[in-house]
């Protein structure tokens, strides 16, 4: 069992705690509690990395990170590309992006953004998630409506956002 530690113990045995925290870092040893390095080939765990994805634009901001559409040069989709904020954090992933990750993880329905994947940049602080890029979401059909809805588009709306909520309520 091991857990993942920043900076290298060899040259600098008290780290910064404000330094950044990269992901060439070392591995400590529960077991022994001596630090071990982490090998080339599992820096990225087993997440890809950010690198096999162009970003195209930015679309949005939401209260835990920024939006990117994206073209996954692997399969050539274009996808949703959300960095994780992780502003003050120091000690590593922030817990809403974590059930960010969990809950859309479990969530198999058509009215909630399919997560695709979790991939990573270079240092570990570099957190994003892979989702299905949709067009518009409900925020948007209401910023750039023109003339208020219909009483039948309102029925629609309504009842995609009721079917979602059911599910999360059932599934969660
Ligand atoms: N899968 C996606 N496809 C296309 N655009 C997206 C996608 N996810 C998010 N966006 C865009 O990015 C913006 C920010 O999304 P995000 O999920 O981070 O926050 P939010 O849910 O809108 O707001 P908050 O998290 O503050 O409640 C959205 O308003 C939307 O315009």
């Amino acid at each position: 069992m091991s857990s993942l530690k920043s900076n290298d113990v060899d040259t600098n045995p008290a780290p910064d705690p404000q330094a950044p925290i990269t992901r060439k870092g070392f591995l400590m040893s529960l077991n022994t509690g001596t630090p071990m390095p982490i090998p080339e080939q599992n820096l990225f765990g087993r997440c890809r990395p950010v690198s096999e994805f162009e970003k195209l634009n930015r679309v949005g901001e939401g209260s835990y990170g920024i939006v990117y559409r994206a073209r996954d040069t692997r399969s050539n989709e274009i996808v949703a590309l959300k960095k994780v904020r992780m502003d003050q954090e120091k000690d590593g992933l922030p817990i809403s992006g974590l059930r960010e990750i969990m809950i859309l993880k479990q969530c198999h329905h058509e009215n909630i953004v399919r997560l695709r994947e979790v991939v990573v940049g270079k240092s570990l602080d570099s957190i994003f998630l892979v989702m299905d890029f949709w067009e518009q979401d409900l925020a948007s059909v209401l910023d750039n409506m023109s003339q208020p809805f219909t009483e039948s588009e309102v029925k629609c709306i309504t009842l995609q956002v009721l079917k979602a909520l059911k599910y999360l309520h059932r599934a969660l």
